[in-house]
This record gives structure tokens, C-alpha cells and sequence, in this order.
């Protein structure tokens, strides 16, 4: 070989080992070899660079070569060379050498031998490549990998991945148990795949919705497959949808059993409030729940509530005391219940019936109350109405017997204390019964009212003033003195002060009406007398005063009770002497200016079994007090026209008058005139011979109906005479109105005519008037001569009395009928 052929091969190996280096250094790859049998190594820049040996160093034989790993991997090396060198097995290594400043590199180191047309091997060569770089990422792919599936493996929650077509990439254990299939099972798989349309449908929707906007997106929807609710988040990356799923089915249940109970709750009709314990202002606590009934029944709407405590809706001392006692009942039973009045918002207050629980988280720690209250508000009234009703009147709203008879007992027991003394007093109205029997029970009422107003109006509001039913009313009052002579004296200016107030005229309906009362009064101190016994004692008084003429007032004495004991008796045997028609009629002549008896006065007596002959004044009263004047009335009158009937046979009495007496009680009776009518119709009397002697009292009231009344009366034919004239009522104006025949002089005027110059004047004046009116006269009581001349004189036409004779039975009557009278003609 020529020297220039040498330079020019030198040449060229130089440019190719350059050309070679190159591309080792940019491919990062160095190559080596090792001659088998000398076992010396050579290799590239780059091999040694890849190693970090330094300038002019390089590997010399394979224990060098061995020696650049690290010292574990150098046995897996060395024996990977020899068994290359040995057998010509390949190999290929991923293994870390030491570079001396720099510590570690990964090297990938490939071999494999090099054999000659024999096949034995010549040497063996390889390359090594750095792979530092991609060993590093491959382990930070590998840590991020483990660090996921750790992670992921950790995650409580269902988690799958899906890839853009939304099959399923990856599943965690929680998401296999939650849907029920292995990964197996379902990776590749479409999500919806097995759900039905409706829900498929929605997640292709939702899911579709997320990857096309890269927006995550959440539903929640009921998963029939496999029975539960499901939550399901996913957020959307670039392979796919990383999608959560969480079991709410118990929330779900929660909230759906939460909302049918608050339903349920919020349509009672009962008031419900939940409030937290302690949790408020002072410990007290807070309301947290009410429901629609709470809001309609007090007002406040849940705003305004919440947050405060339930005090706000009571009352202060009673409920307080209430709650308290509630507490106490909660601590022992965790359930208490009361009745509290509570008040509305705008301040009225109402009944509840409350039932409180507690809620507890332990066995001494309250969490909540639970309130449930009814509305019991009608039922209290009913309550309070009954309460009422057993303690007061209705018609008056004044204490009733019970309540007066309890205050009473109190009232004795203070005076037995303080020494005051007290007065009963017993006001029964006269002739109550006739007002109510006659105009209706609606006056009477209305009349009742109107006194109990002004009894009310006349003692201390402490006093009390109660109505025992009737026309009976009492007023008790208390602590007027502790002197019993002052007491006394202010009961009597009180009882005075009563009396005068009841006797003004009472305006019912436009009209006018007296009402005079009869009043019995008893004073009390201490215990000495008990309830009932002092009632009574009063009540007696009061018959006495009744018995003393009415409208009047009387204190209670000791002997009073024989009296009353006699009456009540009286109206037993009255009803039984009308049973067995104990009673007769007597009868009285009237005679004229001639003597001439031109009729009769019929006067009841009773024939008593044991008493004998009694006189009306012993039983009269009675008889009006208990109602039996009405039969004992139309008795006496149908035996007067029966009398009229006898007589009218004959000559000497056909024209003789009979007079009847006629209560204020018989006449006010609505079915009188009727009575009247039909007696004069069954006998068929001549009427004009049926004279009626109506009281004076009778024009105290309603005049009008009285005049309408005698109008009818006298439309019958009957002849109207008006008795007891003077001593009365009657205004001499309206007298005029009235359609009378007769006035008869009162047998007190007549006694002291002659004697009394007023009982003479006031004669006289009966007697003008009478004139002027053109009405007839009579005179009553006419005992003497002198008193019938005097009278004559004045120009009294009629007179009865004594002078002519006593009232005597029918027999004695006719027996003086037959023979002449005394001359009892004007003298002089
Ligand atoms: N509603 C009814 N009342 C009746 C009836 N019968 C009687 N009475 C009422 O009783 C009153 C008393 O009656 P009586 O005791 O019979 O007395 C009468 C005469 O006896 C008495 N009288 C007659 N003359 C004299 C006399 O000269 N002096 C004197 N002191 N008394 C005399 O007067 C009574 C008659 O009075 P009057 O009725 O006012 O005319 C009696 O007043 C009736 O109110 C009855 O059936 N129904």
C-alpha cells in the first residue's frame, strides 16, 4: 500500500470514526467491544462520555467495564458479558453505573457476540445508551401511577373514568360494589348501557353536556337496577369524564321522610313549635320550627319567631309558674302537659292545651322541645259559661244563691276576725207576679234587670248584690261597724236609701211601672248565726213586711217566725179548703138615700173544719201571694151570678146589684174578661147586675192596657165601681179616662169624717169629683147615723156599713130583704 493510499484510508477511517462519534453523541448511544480471547476492550468517546470517564481515560478489559455499575448490579453484568462471551447469548439491561462526580446514571446496556465463518466467537460488542432521563420519568409515571391508584383505591366514594364515548376506563372498587359488576364487566361498556330509557337518556344528556363544554355537572336520579339514589359528579378531562357517584339513598329517605312529616306537621291543625334548649338569650330557649298553624292562630309569621324564645307568647306571672311546674314534670317524665292562655300578636289572648317532649342527646342533656298545642279556647269558655252559670244568674249576671251563700260564709268568718258587723237584706217585689203574668214574661224580665241595676247602684262594689231566683233578690254587705248601734243605723239608712230607689217608677217599653219592694233585713257579726239560718232570717223579715201592707221594709225579730210558719201553713190549707169547698159568701147591702137596699157586696169568708168562720184578711194576702185568688176569685163571682140568677125570679131582688171583689192579681190575668164573659153566659145573667170592685192599685201601671181592659169589661154590660177610693194611686186627671159607674169612699175617710176635717175634706172632694165625672158614690164603713147624714149631705147617694148591717150569710140576708130597714133617711 502506497504512503498516499495510507493517508487517504487513514484519512477516510478518521472522517468515519468523526462521522461515527457524531451520531453516537447525538443518538446518546456508546458503543464497546470485547475481544474474546484477549479479552481487552475498546469503545467509543461516547461510551466513555456516557460512563464520565475523563479525557484519555478509557476502559481497558472487561473487570473495568464491570466495575462502572454499581456495585449490586455488577454480578448481573459480569455474568450477562460471560455468557455472551461463552454462548453468544444476547442481552439487554437496564442498569445504573457510577459517574464519578455525578453519582448515578441509568444506562440501557445491549450485547451480543460476534462470530467467524466457523461460528466461533471473536468478540463480543454492544452499546450502552443513557436512559437517565426516561428511567426518571418512567419512575415518576410509576410513583404518580402508584400515588393514583393508592388514591384512588382510598377514595370512599364510587369513582370510574370513561372515555369520550362515555364507555367505562377504569372503575374503583367502591364504584364495582356500588353498581354492582366487576370492572371486568363493565370496562368498554357505555355507561347507560344498563339503565332504563328515561335515566339513560338523561345521562347521555348530562354527560354529552359536560364533554362539549368541558363544564363538570352533577344529577342526582334514582338508579332502579340497582335499587338506590345516586349522586353523580363529573368532571371532564381530556381523555374522557372522571365521574363520582355517591349513595344519597338514606338522605334521600331522610329528606323525603323530613318533608312528608313536615307535610304533615305543617297541615295539623294543632300548633307545633320545635325550640332548641338553652340555646338563646339567658339560656333560654329558641324557637327553631313552628308550623302553618302556629303562624294563623297567633299571627307572627315564622320570621318574626325563629330565633326567640316562646315567652314571648305568655303572659307573665301565671304562665311562669306554669312552666316551671312543666320543667319539673319534664324532668321526671320527658313529657309534660298544661293548659296556658297564650297571646296573639295582636295582643288577645287564647287557650291552648300544650304538650311539650324533650329531645335528649343524653340521659342529662336536652337537645329540643317538641310543642304540640291545641286550641281550646271554646272549650275553656264553655267552661268559664258553665263555671258562670253555676255561680251566677243569667237573666241578671248577679250572684246566684250558691255564690251568695259562699261569700256569706267568708263574710262571717272576716267578721269573726275584725269584730265588723254586717246586713243581710231580703227584697221580694210586690206584686211582681201579677206584672209578669199579665204583660208577659219579656216585661218582667226586663223589669228584673232594671232592679238589679239599681240595687248594684245603691251599696259599695265590694257589696253583692244576688238575685235567688223570682222577684227575690239580697244584698249583703259587710264591715259597717264594728259598734253594733252604728251598724245598725247604717243598715237601716241603707235598707231606707233602697227602698225610696226601687219605689221610683221603672220606664219598660215606653211605659211606666211601680214595682214597690218588700224588704227584710237582719244583721250578722262574727259566727254567731250560720249561713242559712241568716238567709232565713232575712226572708222572714221580709214576710213581715208583706204582711205590714207591702212596700215597706222590716227587721228581722225572734217571734217573726211563728208568723210566717202560720202563712205557709195558710196556703197549704187554702188549696185544700178550695178542694173541699170550705168557703162561703156573705153578703153586705148597700142602700140608698130612701133606705132602700139596692144591692149587695158579695165578701168571702172561710168556713175552716176547726177554726171556724175566718175573715178575708187572714187569707186574702195568701191567697194572692201563692196564685189561688184566681179559683177562689172566680169562684166568689160565679157564686154571685149564680145568686143573681136566683133573684131574678123574684120582684123584690131581681134588680139588686151584686159586687164583686176583683184583685189587681185576677184582673191583670190575660184571660179575665173572658172568664167574666163566660161566666155572665153560662148563668145568663143581666150584667148591669154584676158590679166588678176594681183596686185603686190597679191604676199604679200600665193605665192603657187597665182602661182597655174596663173598656171590654164594660162592653159586656157589666157595672164598674173603683173600691178604696182616695188612699191610692189615682190621678185625678186620668180618672176621668176611666169607663167607671161608681166610686166608693174608703171606710178610713168615713171613720173620721166627723172628726178629722181632712178625712172631711177629702169626702167632700170624692164626692164633688164623683159628681163632676157623673158617677155614683158610695160610702164604706158607714157605722153611725151622724157619719151617713153627713156624708147624705155632701151628696153621697149609696152607703154600706155596719149602721145598715154587717156582711151576713145568704140566708139572713133574705130574711132582711123581706122585712123594712130603719129609717135611715136624711134628717134634717
Ligand atoms: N179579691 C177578693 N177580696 C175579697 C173578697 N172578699 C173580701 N175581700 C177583701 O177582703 C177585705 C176585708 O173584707 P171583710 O173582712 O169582709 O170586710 C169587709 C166588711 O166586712 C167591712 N165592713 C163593712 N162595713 C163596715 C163597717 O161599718 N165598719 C168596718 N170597720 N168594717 C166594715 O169592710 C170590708 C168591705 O170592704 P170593701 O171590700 O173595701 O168594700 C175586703 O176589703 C176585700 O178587699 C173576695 O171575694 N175577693
Amino acid at each position: 500500500m502506497t504512503q498516499g493510499r495510507e493517508e487517504s484510508l487513514g484519512k477516510a477511517l478518521h472522517e468515519s470514526e468523526s462521522r461515527l462519534n457524531l451520531t453516537e453523541h447525538t443518538a446518546g448511544v456508546g458503543t464497546w467491544s470485547v475481544n474474546t480471547t484477549s479479552g481487552q476492550v475498546q469503545h467509543s468517546d461516547e461510551y466513555g462520555s456516557i460512563l464520565g470517564l475523563q479525557a484519555g481515560e478509557s476502559v481497558h478489559d472487561l473487570a473495568g467495564m464491570v466495575r462502572r455499575y454499581k456495585p449490586e448490579l455488577r454480578k448481573v453484568i459480569h455474568e450477562r458479558l460471560e455468557q455472551c462471551a461463552q454462548t453468544g447469548e444476547a442481552f439487554d439491561e437496564e442498569l445504573q453505573v457510577l459517574v464519578p462526580g455525578t453519582g448515578t446514571k441509568w444506562v440501557r446496556t445491549v450485547g451480543n457476540a460476534v462470530r467467524n465463518g466457523e461460528g466461533q466467537i471473536l468478540r463480543i460488542q454492544g452499546a450502552v445508551q443513557d436512559i437517565t432521563v426516561q428511567k426518571q420519568a418512567q419512575q415518576e409515571t410509576m410513583r404518580l401511577a402508584m400515588r393514583l391508584t393508592t388514591t384512588l383505591a382510598s377514595i370512599k366514594e364510587a369513582f370510574v373514568t370513561l372515555d369520550r364515548q362515555c364507555c367505562f376506563t377504569y372503575l374503583n372498587q367502591e364504584s364495582e360494589r356500588l353498581l354492582q359488576k366487576t370492572t371486568a364487566e363493565l370496562l368498554g361498556q357505555e355507561i347507560w348501557q344498563d339503565f332504563n330509557t328515561v335515566l339513560a337518556q338523561r345521562l347521555r344528556v348530562q354527560l354529552g353536556h359536560a364533554l362539549k363544554t368541558n363544564r363538570q355537572v352533577e344529577l342526582e336520579d334514582f338508579f332502579p337496577l340497582i335499587g338506590k339514589w345516586l349522586e353523580v359528579r363529573a368532571y371532564p378531562f381530556t381523555e374522557g369524564l372522571a365521574v363520582y357517584f355517591r349513595d344519597v339513598t338514606e338522605r334521600r329517605r331522610s329528606q323525603e321522610h323530613q318533608m312528608l312529616l313536615e307535610t304533615s306537621v305543617a297541615r295539623l291543625n294543632d300548633i307545633v313549635a320545635i325550640a332548641e334548649a338553652g340555646s338563646g338569650p339567658d339560656d333560654e330557649p329558641r324557637m327553631v320550627f313552628v308550623n302553618d298553624a302556629f303562624e294563623k292562630k297567633t299571627g307572627y309569621n315564622r320570621e318574626e319567631v325563629l330565633g326567640k324564645s316562646p315567652r314571648m307568647l305568655l303572659e307573665l306571672d301565671p304562665a311562669k309558674l306554669k312552666l316551671l311546674e312543666m320543667a319539673k314534670g319534664l324532668q321526671q317524665t320527658r313529657q309534660a302537659r298544661t293548659e296556658l292562655k297564650v297571646f296573639r300578636k295582636t295582643g288577645t289572648p287564647f287557650w291552648v292545651e300544650l304538650e311539650v317532649v324533650s329531645v335528649q342527646a343524653s340521659a342529662d342533656e336536652v337537645t329540643h322541645w317538641v310543642a304540640v298545642g291545641r286550641d281550646i279556647t271554646h272549650r275553656k269558655g264553655a267552661e268559664e259559661m258553665i263555671r258562670h252559670l253555676a255561680f251566677y244568674d243569667p237573666l241578671t249576671d248577679l250572684p246566684n244563691r250558691q255564690l251568695l251563700l259562699d261569700r256569706l260564709q267568708k263574710a262571717l268568718s272576716q267578721s269573726a276576725r275584725t269584730g265588723q258587723h254586717g246586713a243581710l237584706m231580703f227584697i221580694d217585689l210586690d206584686n211582681f207576679k201579677i206584672l209578669n203574668d199579665t204583660l208577659g214574661h219579656h216585661v218582667g224580665d226586663q223589669l228584673l234587670q232594671q232592679v238589679a241595676q239599681r240595687l248594684k247602684k245603691s251599696v259599695r262594689k265590694t257589696d253583692t248584690v244576688a238575685r235567688l231566683g223570682g222577684d227575690e233578690f239580697v244584698v249583703m254587705v259587710d264591715d259597717l261597724s264594728t259598734d253594733p248601734d252604728a251598724a245598725a243605723s247604717k243598715s237601716r239608712a241603707l235598707s231606707e236609701k233602697v227602698l225610696t230607689m226601687l219605689r221610683e217608677p221603672f220606664r219598660i217599653a215606653g211605659h211606666q211601672h211601680f214595682a214597690t219592694p218588700s224588704i227584710g233585713v237582719t244583721t250578722f257579726s262574727g259566727n254567731q248565726s250560720d249561713v242559712s239560718e241568716l238567709l232565713k232570717q232575712a226572708d222572714l223579715a221580709m214576710y213581715q213586711a208583706k204582711a205590714l201592707g207591702r212596700n215597706t221594709l222590716c227587721y228581722f225579730a225572734p217571734d217573726m217566725l211563728a208568723t210566717v210558719t202560720a202563712n205557709a201553713a195558710v196556703g197549704i190549707a187554702l188549696r185544700e179548703g178550695l178542694r173541699e169547698k170550705q168557703f162561703v159568701v156573705h153578703y153586705q147591702p148597700q142602700v140608698n138615700l130612701q133606705g132602700l137596699v139596692t144591692g149587695v157586696e158579695a165578701l168571702v169568708r172561710w168556713n175552716h173544719p176547726e177554726k171556724g168562720l175566718v175573715m178575708p184578711a187572714a187569707f186574702i194576702p195568701v191567697a194572692e201571694d201563692t196564685g189561688l185568688i184566681l179559683p177562689l176569685g172566680m169562684w166568689v163571682l160565679e157564686t154571685a151570678c149564680e145568686q143573681l140568677v136566683a133573684w131574678a125570679d123574684s120582684a123584690e131582688t131581681a134588680n139588686l146589684s151584686i159586687a164583686v171583689n176583683v184583685s189587681a192579681y185576677q184582673f191583670r190575668h190575660p184571660n179575665f174578661v173572658d172568664m167574666v164573659m163566660s161566666a155572665i153566659k153560662r148563668t145568663g145573667i143581666r150584667p148591669q147586675g154584676l158590679k166588678l170592685e176594681l183596686t185603686e192599685s190597679l191604676l199604679a201601671d200600665r193605665m192603657e192596657i187597665t182602661i182597655q181592659k174596663m173598656g171590654m169589661l164594660k162592653d159586656l154590660g157589666v157595672t164598674l165601681a173603683l173600691d178604696d177610693f182616695g188612699v191610692g194611686y189615682s190621678s185625678l186627671s186620668c180618672l176621668k179616662r176611666l169607663p167607671l159607674d161608681q166610686l166608693k169612699i174608703d171606710k178610713d175617710f168615713v171613720a173620721d169624717v166627723l172628726t178629722d176635717p181632712n178625712d172631711a175634706a177629702i169626702s167632700r172632694a170624692i164626692i164633688a169629683l164623683a159628681q163632676s165625672l157623673n158617677l155614683q158614690v158610695v160610702a164604706e164603713g158607714v157605722e153611725t147615723q151622724e157619719q151617713r147624714d153627713f156624708l147624705a149631705n155632701q151628696g153621697c147617694d149609696q152607703f154600706q156599713g155596719y149602721l145598715f148591717a154587717p156582711a151576713l150569710p145568704l140566708e139572713a140576708l133574705e130574711l132582711l130583704l123581706r122585712k123594712p130597714l130603719a129609717d135611715t133617711t136624711v134628717t134634717g
